[in-house]
């Protein structure tokens, strides 16, 4: 008998319809911690994190811990790092993990099975990856996501204003960015065929104003979803998330760490801060 599971895109889109669209950022900046009240140790770290997992855990859909925050620690952040996947993960919310690899094959197959293999300590349900060695190296994030229903979400228009030097390059025919869009449209074209929401995503920054119509991009096309950090403390909003998507609205992840976790230290204020957010997003967004 053969079972089938369910992809990282089926699994997004009933998370996101169940909880609303808000990716829900994990970023204990020293700043954070501080005004938390908390020790910049690993001790408050630890304190932080666990109030996180209690807010979100089962509340919101995804959420994205950014591994630099943990690796600043040494193996003792990454302790913490992976238990906080484990518990968001029990509690029934998805774990898009922010740690941006990109390398060559020998060692892009090693990035890909400590993130996204099953042997991995704590595999996120999908990671951020960076495409710059070509999309195509890519490949084995690509394929040990697929096997294991797990994603990947690949840098385009990243929401820094330094981006735009290499993203808006051309190469050949088309910007790099555009380029990104049609490996993931490619990859993402049986599902389309199914109706499903694709597994492979592209970053798309919420501050990147007119980028996406000035390079002639369609963003509709790559039918996979669109991670658009810079909401809140970047500048980002309702307004800039219409501008930037346009069409693309329904698939759009809007991602937010500082503006939602400055709600802290205190669990229900945190959760609150994350419904409230959710709500005024998903209006904009149906
Ligand atoms: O283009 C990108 C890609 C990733 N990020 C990450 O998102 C969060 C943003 O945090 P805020 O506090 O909401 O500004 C952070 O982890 C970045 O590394 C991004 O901002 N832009």
């Amino acid at each position: 008998m053969s079972t089938t599971t369910a992809t990282f895109g089926q699994r997004l889109r009933a998370a996101t319809q169940q909880h609303g669209p808000l990716c829900a950022g994990i970023d204990p900046h020293r700043a954070l911690l501080e005004s938390w009240g908390l020790a910049y140790d690993l001790d408050g770290l630890r304190a932080f994190a666990d109030a996180c997992v209690d807010a979100f855990g089962g509340h919101v859909g995804v959420v994205k811990p950014q591994s630099a925050f943990f690796e600043v620690f040494g193996s003792g952040g990454v302790a913490i790092l992976e238990s906080v996947i484990h518990g968001l993960q029990e509690a029934g919310t998805l774990v898009l993990l922010d740690a941006k690899r990109g390398d060559i094959g020998s060692t892009m197959e090693a990035y890909a099975t400590a993130y996204l293999g099953d042997s991995a300590v704590a595999p996120g349900d999908a990671l951020t990856v960076s495409p710059y060695l070509g999309f195509e190296s890519l490949r084995p994030a690509l394929d040990t996501a697929a096997a294991h229903g797990r994603g990947v979400f690949v840098l385009a228009l990243t929401s820094n204003p330094e981006g735009a030097s290499v993203q808006h390059a051309r190469a050949g025919e088309v910007s790099v960015a555009e380029a990104m869009v049609r490996g993931a449209a490619a990859e993402n074209a049986e599902a389309a065929v199914a109706g499903d929401l694709g597994s492979v995503g592209l970053v798309v920054g919420a501050t990147v104003g007119d980028a996406v119509r000035d390079l002639g991009i369609d963003l509709a096309a790559v039918n996979g979803p669109l991670l658009a950090p810079g909401v809140g403390a970047q500048g980002g909003n309702a307004d800039s998330l219409r501008r930037v998507f346009g069409d693309a609205l329904p698939n759009v992840l809007p991602a937010s760490s500082r503006e939602v976790l400055s709600a802290g230290p205190d669990v229900a204020a945190l959760r609150a801060r994350a419904h409230e957010t959710n709500e005024s997003l998903a209006a904009l967004l149906s």
